[in-house]
């Protein structure tokens, strides 16, 4: 529930739990998804760490609420909580949401403990700033739906949208129904969603293994492509939007995701069809001035040379070298609008996100 006593839709993809066994960060594993439905219990901090740098827990708001939750769960194992915030703000240096998280779970523990000295009243604080977290994203997806629901009608002429989105966006990366996704998910309940292209999203398959999987379960009308057939797709006249996500947004605009959303944000403004970024502020980093700025993570070669999926067959021949950036970085000037919680910015500028970001302060 919010605040306003409003059920807010959670998401499957993360729970607090402490139960016989103990405390844990309990992750719907994404690295097993689409052929099983497996839960994972991270019961200490390094457990946590491992399934943010393996991708068993994904998405930059769910990040954030995954690394409150560490902290919280440090805390109430009576371990190290500076060393475990540590540890969890290095696990994936791109996302700005998880350093974030981490950062703000471990104020209250700071705060809390300085006030009573008491490390388990200081506990119960920390997972409450977390549990705080995971709302407030919640809240935030649904906002960031509705303002996009609308920015959809002002662009797109009538009902039926086709719209095109890259990796995963919905709830498996959020406390809620997810940012892009969201978004889509709002039209479809709406009626307007004709048709949801998914980029599959290579190497580790994001659009194919996740977004087909949330979409079957929301029942939207949904087909894979290739990464590399998005552009005829394009100049097709099939596509009516491009909707993605964000790991981090720099102070003028430029934004960091998923790799493979720079080339998409070209080819959509080629083509003439609006480029919308979906993300709450708290990927917004105005402490980072630009693309240039942003720490984009470099992965192992593996995830090239090998599908991603067990038995993990390799596709390449043993010993290649392979170029594997997680992100890259797509400039202001071809994002349509940036939609977040606060409302949208368009044209994207520093001066259009600042407003958005100080509208929530
Ligand atoms: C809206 S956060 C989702 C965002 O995170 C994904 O990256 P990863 O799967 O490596 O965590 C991708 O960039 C998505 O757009």
């Amino acid at each position: 529930m919010d605040d306003h006593g409003i059920a807010l839709p959670l998401s499957p993809a993360l729970r607090w739990e402490n139960d016989a066994d103990g405390p844990a960060v309990v992750l719907l594993d994404q690295t097993r998804l689409p052929a099983a439905e497996t839960e994972l219990a991270c019961r200490d901090v390094p457990a946590l760490v491992a399934a943010i740098q393996t991708l068993a827990v994904r998405g930059a708001p769910l990040l954030g609420i995954a690394g409150a939750y560490g902290v919280a769960l440090a805390a109430v194992r009576g371990d190290d909580v500076e060393a475990a915030a540590a540890l969890l703000a290095d696990a994936r240096p791109t996302a700005v949401n998880l350093a974030y998280g981490v950062t703000r779970a471990l104020a209250a523990y700071r705060e809390a403990l300085g006030e009573r000295g008491d490390l388990a009243a200081a506990a119960s604080v920390v997972l409450e700033a977390a549990r705080e977290l995971h709302v407030e994203d919640a809240r935030a997806a649904a906002r960031m739906a509705g303002h996009g629901r609308g920015l959809l009608r002002e662009l797109v002429p009538g009902d039926g949208y086709r719209l095109l989105t890259h990796c995963n966006t919905g709830v498996l990366v959020s406390g809620g129904e997810g940012t892009a996704l969201g978004v889509v998910l709002a039209a479809h309940r709406d009626g307007a969603l004709a048709r949801l292209w998914i980029d599959e999203t290579r190497p580790l398959l994001q659009g194919a293994r996740l977004t087909a999987w949330e979409a079957a379960r929301f029942g939207m009308p949904h087909t894979l492509l290739a990464d590399n057939a998005a552009g005829s797709l394009l100049a097709s006249g099939q596509v009516d939007a491009v909707l993605v996500g964000a790991d981090r947004i720099a102070a003028d605009g430029s934004t960091a995701n998923k790799v493979g959303t720079y080339p998409l944000a070209v080819l959509a403004r080629h083509h003439g069809v609006p480029f919308l970024v979906v993300a709450p502020t708290t990927t917004v980093d105005l402490g980072t001035p630009d693309g240039g700025a942003i720490h984009v993570e470099q992965r192992d070669a593996g995830e090239v040379t090998h599908l991603p999926v067990a038995p993990r067959t390799p596709v390449a021949p043993a010993g290649t070298l392979a170029y594997n950036p997680a992100f890259d970085v797509t400039p202001p000037e071809l994002i349509t609008a940036i939609v977040t919680e606060n409302g949208v910015a368009s044209p994207v500028n520093g001066k259009t996100l600042a407003a958005l970001v100080d509208a929530g302060a």
